[in-house]
């Protein structure tokens, strides 16, 4: 794999007040992973799960209460390295858009409620671009033709436009640029199925034509199955499982993955599934050991005891399972 963005053992901790008692949360706790160049990396778990974190620690945006405690997050943009915790904010600041953009879900957040999209445009894309304003807005509709948005919405109000038309819009946004990077965090999760699925292969389109990599951040595996190429599965602030997608869905290792996957509806099987008893720890005080034990059908002595590590067990398949790894490891 040729890596594009590269995250090593990246602690990232909100100072909290809890009951009158100051507590680290530990919402993103020793994660490692790389992300390809050209790939789609998909990041699964559920709510409080700490996925919002990793992203805004890849992306550099750490404001109080949150700090970034250990790691580093290595970018390869435009053939060099940028360490991204190294960089004056100034020069984190000239990566964006240019070499990475985010899809959010809720396009108003970018999108300019009172001004038309054009507007949203020139201020995002017209200084990056050594060109006249008229090359501009050439290039901008060349770049809503070829993504099948006709280039007269630019004269449209945001509020004008339907929500899927609207998150369409801002994934054109996010992409006149050609980013190498793109981080998309729930980009779908508002919208209808049939809305979501032209959205989802919009996405698929960009990824293929212009050979960006994406972090796409759902807690929606039906949604990861259509579109990450690898998934990561985060547990209360670690990575527990991942594989390529099909291994993933096909062969589930760790029980917390076997029980996202088995949850997923099968067409003709009406068997209800068993829920997963208790609730996500708190953060701000996790369980001793494996996060996810309490919860655990396969749970064993040393589960309660010891951290299991994320342990490559066939290529590009790590999992931090006792129960599959062993624990001698
Ligand atoms: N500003 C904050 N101060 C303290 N704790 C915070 C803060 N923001 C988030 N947290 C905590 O960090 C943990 C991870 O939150 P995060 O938003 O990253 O999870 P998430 O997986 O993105 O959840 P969701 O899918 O609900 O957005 C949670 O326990 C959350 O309560």
């Amino acid at each position: 794999m040729d890596p594009l963005v590269e995250i090593e053992n990246l602690k990232a901790y909100y100072r909290a007040f809890l009951f009158g008692v100051d507590r680290e949360v530990r919402a993103v706790d020793d994660i490692s992973l790389t992300i390809g160049r050209g790939e789609v990396y998909g990041v699964a778990g559920e709510s409080s799960s700490g996925k919002t974190t990793l992203i805004k620690t890849i992306a550099g945006a750490i404001r109080p209460p949150l700090r970034v405690v250990s790691g580093n997050v290595k970018f390869h943009f435009a053939g060099g390295t940028q360490d991204i915790y190294a960089m004056k904010p100034e020069e984190r600041m000239a990566l964006r858009w240019r070499h990475l953009s985010y899809i959010m879900q809720g396009s108003m957040n970018v999108l300019n409620p009172v001004r038309r999209i054009r507007h949203s445009f020139t201020d995002f894309a017209f200084r990056h671009m050594a060109v006249s304003k008229q090359v501009f807005f050439e290039k901008v509709a060349a770049h809503l033709q070829r993504l099948k948005l006709d280039p007269h919405l630019l004269d449209a109000y945001p509020h004008e436009l339907s929500g899927g038309m609207r998150q369409r819009m801002t994934i054109a946004l996010a992409t006149i640029l050609t980013p190498e990077f793109i981080i998309a965090d729930e980009p779908t999760t508002a919208l209808d199925v049939i809305v979501q699925r032209d959205v989802l292969s919009m996405i698929r389109e960009i990824q293929r034509e212009m050979g960006s990599s994406f972090l796409f951040v759902t807690h929606d595996m039906g949604v990861h199955a259509t579109v990450s190429d690898r998934i990561g599965i985060v547990y209360a602030g670690r990575l527990v499982e991942e594989a390529p997608t099909a291994k993933l869905f096909s062969k589930p290792l760790h029980p917390y993955t076997q029980h996202l996957v088995g949850s997923l509806p099968r067409i003709g099987d009406a068997t209800t599934r068993p829920s997963l008893e208790g609730r996500p720890p708190n953060l701000a005080m996790p369980p001793e050991g494996c996060r996810f034990h309490p919860r655990c059908p396969k749970r064993m002595d040393i589960c309660s005891q010891k951290v299991p590590p994320l342990v490559t067990v066939e290529p590009e398949r790590r999992v931090a399972c006792f129960a599959v790894t062993g624990d001698q490891v």
